[in-house]
């Protein structure tokens, strides 16, 4: 079971700003997707929206056909994990695990209690007693454990050490393998996950500035090296994001969308960029995306 979600000119303005701008995407079933964008792009606003906590200003967003405002049927096919404040302080954790399958229908407990156990969160304790990284974990097992069609994390790792977001990673592929779902992660560790998105909506300023599937993001975006002269001529091929000179040798950082630089004379280096420095380069922080 899954959901396929549509957004079509979306925007959203609070006091006046324009925080979300005519966004139209898509996200297709069983796909896990990247939220990516610098602070304050809209990326929370927009999950927001999707899951109905609260009003477009204008356009519409269909899950599964239905609008999420107000719809308990297509409440109960989300779960949304926050940054903090996903489970009341007073509650226990073996109290979140009990009620947790009023919210979530499809939550696994036994599963949810495994992945309590695998971040070593004690059950007797309340949640305001947790450290902060452990707060999070429990977010998290719940998040994975709910097989809720639509599975939204937002920046859910805050406090978590290296070794801890790295079974979250593991337990939410392993969790994802046997029961897929739409899974979108809003993260600004963009290589730690890398490997994890099969697509990334990117979002600058509110608009969408780009959506690509990450094997294709990684063949059109890289830098060329070499002499100034050899490679200037190339650049009215694709849009130049970034260009330096170091001791005579010139690069370019490029975005290629039409793949037109396959075939470079042997001078030329071509080098491919990680996703984190991709999207650093797509979006340098003006209001219109570099692309
Ligand atoms: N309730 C609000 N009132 C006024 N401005 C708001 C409100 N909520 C969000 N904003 C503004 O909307 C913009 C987008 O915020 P949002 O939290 O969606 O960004 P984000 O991409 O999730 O950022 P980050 O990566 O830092 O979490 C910011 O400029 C923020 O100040």
């Amino acid at each position: 079971m899954s959901t396929n979600i549509v957004l079509n000119d979306v925007s959203k303005r609070i006091k006046k700003e324009t925080i979300i701008d005519s966004i139209s995407c898509t996200f297709e079933e069983n796909r896990i997707y990247g939220l990516l964008g610098r602070n304050g792009a809209g990326k929370t606003t927009l999950m927001k929206l999707m899951t109905g906590q609260s009003l477009p200003s204008a356009g519409s967003i269909l899950i599964d056909g239905e609008t999420p405002f107000d719809n308990p049927a297509i409440q109960s096919k989300i779960c949304f994990i926050k940054e903090s404040g996903n489970f009341k302080a007073a509650m226990k954790v073996k109290d979140v695990l009990k009620i947790a399958p009023a919210y979530f229908p499809n939550l696994d407990r036994e599963a949810a209690m495994e992945y309590i156990q695998t971040f070593n969160l004690p059950l007797n304790k309340n949640v305001s007693q947790l450290s902060k990284g452990m707060t999070s974990a429990l977010g998290i097992s719940i998040g994975i454990a709910s097989r809720a069609p639509l599975t939204i994390f937002d920046e859910p790792y805050i406090g978590m050490d290296a070794a801890a977001r790295q079974t979250f990673y593991d337990l939410l592929l392993d969790d994802y393998t046997i029961h897929p779902r739409t899974i979108i992660l809003s993260t600004h560790l963009i290589d730690e996950v890398s490997n994890l998105f099969q697509d990334i909506h990117l979002i600058n300023h509110g608009r969408l500035a780009l959506t690509e599937s990450v094997e294709a993001l990684k063949e059109k975006t890289y830098v060329l090296r070499g002499s100034k002269e050899a490679i200037a001529p190339l650049l009215n091929e694709v849009k130049l994001l970034s260009e330096s000179s170091f001791i005579g040798e010139y690069s370019a950082t490029v975005y290629d969308p039409d793949l037109v630089l396959d075939a470079l004379p042997p001078s030329i280096e071509k080098k491919t960029l990680t996703l984190q420095q991709s999207m650093v380069m797509l979006t340098d922080g003006k209001k219109e995306a570099r692309i």
